[in-house]
């Protein structure tokens, strides 16, 4: 038996901090998104007790450091499945960028092995499994647009952003997550307004979504990596209607109304940068299934 399952990457339309836990973990408010950027992950039936990964792609882990692979181990372990699988993952989503790529994979993984291992299990004993694997999974295991609170694995839905272009570009650089926010200095923070994002989405006016994009993290990435400034520049110049680094960086996107714009700023960071991607927002949860 055969699955094939779509992981779609997610942007962070606004990213706030706001302080550091006991745990190590910063308390976060975001509001997340899927977009149409996937890897396809197909899982099949082994009849050998295994968890095998393969992988084209030379930056993605084929042993117990992949995410799916973890995923995997997870449900195997707490359910005590004896049967095997061979996880095949196509990457598109690019690798250490601030998509959550490795998290969409784990959360694909999970959602996968529920059918194929028909193990009857809830989306939301799905989401808080994956939050055991890391913060960003519970929100892909739903996908869709939500508000994430805690360390990110508490999740609310929202309604489905205004409809625009989402144009992606990522300079030939990686970034560590621990590393930007072990950088993060508290005081002094300019924190976005996540409520009035929550309400512009909800009412689904765009100019005031573009009014309210922030990242508190973009600051300390940008001080590392200027190159990630000049894409962002580059994007303000060809005329997108917002422009902010996504997670932990250090992809830039940019959100843009009119097809000529999106055509120009994806044209302009092309040749320039690493990936350029122009994509749609997947919307509502419903949509990822596939
Ligand atoms: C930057 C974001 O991608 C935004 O969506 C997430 O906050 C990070 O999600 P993630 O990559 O799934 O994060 P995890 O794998 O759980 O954690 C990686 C590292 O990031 C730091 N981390 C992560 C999440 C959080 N709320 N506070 C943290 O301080 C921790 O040092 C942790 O060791
Ligand atoms: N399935 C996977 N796909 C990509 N990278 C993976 C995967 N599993 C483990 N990794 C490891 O995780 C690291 C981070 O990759 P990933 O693409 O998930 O980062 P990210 O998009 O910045 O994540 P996030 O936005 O959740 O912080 C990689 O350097 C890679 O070694």
């Amino acid at each position: 038996m055969k699955l094939l399952i779509k992981a779609p990457a997610k942007i962070n339309l606004s990213l706030d901090v706001l302080h550091k836990r006991p745990d190590g973990y910063h308390e976060v408010e975001m509001v997340m998104t899927t977009i149409d950027l996937a890897d396809r992950i197909e899982m099949s039936l082994l009849d050998k007790d295994t968890i095998k990964i393969n992988s084209q792609n030379r930056f993605v882990p084929d042993d117990q450091r992949n995410l799916a692979y973890q995923a995997a181990r997870l449900l195997k372990e707490r359910f005590n499945v004896k049967k095997g699988v061979s996880i095949t993952i196509e990457k598109t989503i690019p690798v250490a960028a601030g998509l959550a790529g490795g998290s969409s994979d784990a959360a694909a993984t999970l959602r996968g092995l529920n059918k194929l291992w028909q193990l009857g299990l809830s989306i939301d004993e799905l989401a808080t499994l994956g939050s055991e694997i890391g913060s960003d999974v519970s929100f892909c295991v739903y996908g869709g647009t939500a508000l994430a609170t805690g360390r990110g694995e508490v999740i609310q839905q929202l309604p489905a952003p205004p409809t625009c272009w989402v144009v992606l570009a990522k300079p030939f650089i990686g970034v560590s997550t621990a590393e930007i926010y072990r950088r993060l200095q508290i005081d002094g923070i300019h924190h976005p307004n996540t409520k009035e994002m929550v309400r512009a989405i909800e009412e689904k006016d765009f100019k005031r979504v573009c009014n309210h994009v922030g990242n508190v993290l973009e600051e300390v990435t940008l001080d590392l990596h200027p190159e990630v400034a000049q894409i962002k520049d580059q994007m303000k110049r060809f005329g997108a209607d917002a422009v902010l680094m996504s997670g932990s960086g250090p992809t830039v996107f940019s959100l843009v109304e009119h097809d000529s714009r999106m055509h120009r700023i994806y044209n302009g960071l092309r040749g320039f940068c690493d990936q350029v991607f122009a994509v749609r927002m997947l919307g509502e949860r419903h949509t990822i299934e596939g």
